[in-house]
């Protein structure tokens, strides 16, 4: 029983004394803002590494490459706000978005494929915000029961995937796809039927399923071409990051989403301009 319990006949705190009731955070966010508020994350990051403690809506804008119409809105969905003039508290605006993004708590990831990328991915600091890789899946019988990293997961085969994920605690949320392409289908198939529901392919193979699955695909290729294209067209215009055209969520039809200049496209990375 706790020692801070309320005992019958106590009053009620005046409706003043209370601390005012914790802004609302939307659950429902659009897919492109969540890609932003992360990268609203890692400004804001290095921000705090510099020592900048405040910061307006116009410099966060413009480290994240975003304009402050679409940073003020996309802020919004967290419920920050900023005091006019001064700006955002940089550590409390951290908080905000941490939690939203559910980056305050610790996800655990399994990796299939340790080669190259598999192994970049394990490196990089971006596993370190938030993310912790507890299984780690290859099909070469020589990296079997190694590991990268001491206290770091063991390498395993896919076919061993129920008893490995059947140990890791918490339980594994999100898959990540970086094997060898005409491998990738199998190591999806396996992840989804260990009943992982989060998948990040990182291989050019589409992967798609009927299950309720979310599929976010990441391909460097993809994104010089991208680029290579907007260069032949000979574009003066500034690339824009308000529709997200790199990513794509393969869950079911291809979702609309709307920038806030009108401009539609969908999480298939398709941008078609509503003028
Ligand atoms: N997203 C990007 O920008 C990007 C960049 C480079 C490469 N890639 C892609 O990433 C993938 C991996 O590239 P890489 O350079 O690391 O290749 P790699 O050959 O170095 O590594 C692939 C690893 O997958 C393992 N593997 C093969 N079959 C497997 C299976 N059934 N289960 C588990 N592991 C298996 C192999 O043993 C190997 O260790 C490729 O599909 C490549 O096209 C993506």
């Amino acid at each position: 029983m706790g020692a801070d319990r309320q005992k019958p006949g106590d009053a009620e705190p005046p409706a003043s004394a209370l601390p005012p009731p914790a802004p609302e955070v939307a659950t429902d966010i659009p897919a492109p803002t969540v890609a932003r508020l992360a990268t609203y994350l890692h400004v804001l990051r290095s921000f705090s590494q510099r020592g900048i403690l405040v910061a307006s809506s116009g410099e966060l804008a413009t480290a994240a490459g975003v304009n402050p119409a679409i940073l003020r809105k996309d802020l919004s969905y967290v419920a920050a706000n900023g005091v006019r003039g001064v700006g955002y508290d940089v550590g409390r605006l951290t908080a905000r978005i941490s939690m939203t993004l559910h980056t305050d708590s610790i996800h655990t990831v399994a990796l299939a494929g340790a080669g190259q990328l598999g192994r970049a991915l394990l490196a990089h600091t971006g596993f370190g915000r938030g993310f912790r890789v507890a299984a780690m899946f290859d099909a070469d019988p020589a990296l079997a029961g190694t590991s990268f990293e001491v206290g770091g997961p063991r390498i395993a085969p896919l076919t061993e995937i129920a008893s490995v994920c059947a140990e890791v605690e918490p339980a594994v949320e999100i898959g990540v796809v970086a094997t060898a392409d005409e491998d990738a289908r199998s190591a999806f198939d396996a992840f989804v039927g260990a009943g992982i529901r989060q998948v990040l392919n990182v291989t050019p193979v589409a992967l798609t399923t009927e299950a309720d699955v979310v599929v976010r695909q990441v391909d460097l290729a993809l994104e010089l071409q991208v680029l290579a294209f907007q260069a032949s067209r000979g574009t003066t215009q500034a690339p824009r990051n308000d529709l997200k055209i790199s990513s794509r969520s393969d869950v079911g039809a291809p979702r609309e989403v709307k920038a806030a200049d009108g401009r539609r496209g969908n999480a298939m990375g398709e941008e078609t301009v509503t003028a």
